[in-house]
């Protein structure tokens, strides 16, 4: 099953001009700088924004097809909408706030129940608090299930960490995984946040200037050295293995295929599933095996491609571990000619640290 968009818009000093092909499973983040045509995309999806000549289709529904005046109402489409402020009823309690999303489904066409997503998003001890009494975490869960609640075929949310501290970010995002692992339903993710769309999203759409710049799975995306520039905070790689055991000196190791990384010391059970991103300026190349060194993690690797990088002197090397694993690393050219660091080289990969998403 398929989402496929196409919006264009012109407007004073910009023109949005989209077309999208994206799976209508997992979570699709629409990651760009402020300006860049994100919640108009989003609005266009919801129906809320009637752009001229557009088409949206999810499966084999068709919302929106000018060209032969389909356009099917807001209220007609089976969507959740998280905004960055969750717009709960301050009269109601939250076993209330809740009960109005449900209510809007009728009984027979409600795809979840009430109880397991009130217990994926940890609601049960905040049922009968009233939406004041709420941190800002506990408002946007609440947010979220009232969304879920009424059965959407696709759920938006624009932003909906921004509005958080990090510590209340931190505190919700293992919600959102577990979302993702247990329903079934397609998350189109608004964010201008590296850490947050690295950790979540399975496939990642960069917009710039109302254009799409790249799409396709992350990992595919974030190699490219194109479009490293386009993630604000730097270029890097995302590793994702399974936490597989707890060492001495306060680490612990995570399997990805046939290599194993050291990180910090992490709380998480042996077999969890964890992301961790690495960013290019973090990792080096040996020619030979290095022994003498203070960085654990060292991996035999072939350099895939060697491009520029975001400023001159600067490149960009792509490094192969196996079929699943690639690391982006960032080398001064100095070190490229010196060490001629061309595609097919055997190379040994330093990583010097690793951000746990
Ligand atoms: N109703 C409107 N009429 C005219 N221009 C608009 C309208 N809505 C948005 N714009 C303009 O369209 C451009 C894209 O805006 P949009 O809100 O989609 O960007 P965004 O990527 O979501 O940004 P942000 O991250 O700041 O929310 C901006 O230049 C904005 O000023």
């Amino acid at each position: 099953m398929a989402i496929v968009a196409k919006f264009r818009v012109e407007r004073e000093g910009f023109t949005l001009d989209m077309a999208l092909n994206l799976p209508a499973t997992g979570i699709t983040a629409l990651y760009g700088a402020s300006g860049s045509g994100k919640t108009t995309c989003l609005r266009a999806i919801a129906g809320l924004e009637r752009l001229p000549n557009s088409f949206f289709q999810i499966g084999t529904e068709v919302w929106q097809d000018e060209s032969n005046g389909i356009f099917v109402p807001p209220h007609q489409r089976q969507i959740g909408y998280v905004f960055q402020e969750a717009s709960l009823f301050p009269h109601l309690d939250v076993a209330a706030n809740l009960q109005f999303g449900q209510k809007r489904i009728a009984a027979a066409e409600r795809q979840v129940s009430e109880s397991h997503i009130i217990e994926l998003l940890g609601l049960k001890p905040l049922l009968k608090r009233s939406p004041a009494a709420l941190s800002g975490g506990e408002r946007q869960r609440v947010a979220i299930a009232r969304a879920l609640l009424t059965s959407p075929q696709l759920l938006l949310m624009d932003e909906p960490l921004s509005a958080l501290d990090r510590a209340l970010k931190q505190e919700i995002l293992p919600y959102l995984e577990r979302l993702h692992q247990e329903l079934a339903i397609p998350v189109i993710y608004v964010s201008h946040a590296a850490d947050e769309v690295t950790r979540l999203a399975d496939h990642l759409v960069l917009i710039d200037g109302g254009e799409v710049k790249a799409a396709g799975p992350i990992k595919q995306v974030l190699l490219d050295h194109q479009h490293a520039e386009l993630f604000n905070d730097g270029a890097s790689s995302v590793i994702e293995g399974q936490i597989s055991g707890h060492l001495e000196h306060y680490a612990s190791e995570l399997r990805f295929g046939r290599f194993a990384l050291r990180l910090s010391q992490q709380d998480h059970p042996v077999g969890q599933q964890l992301r961790c991103r690495v960013f290019a300026s973090d990792v080096s190349v040996c020619l030979t095996q290095p022994h003498d060194t203070s960085i654990s993690n060292i991996f035999p690797a072939k350099v895939s491609s060697v491009g520029d990088g975001r400023r001159p002197g600067e490149k960009l090397v792509t490094l192969q571990l196996d079929q699943q694993q690639h690391l982006l690393a960032q080398l001064s050219s100095h070190s490229v000619e010196r060490l001629q660091i061309h595609p097919g080289h055997h190379v040994w990969a330093q990583v010097k640290s690793v951000a746990v998403l």
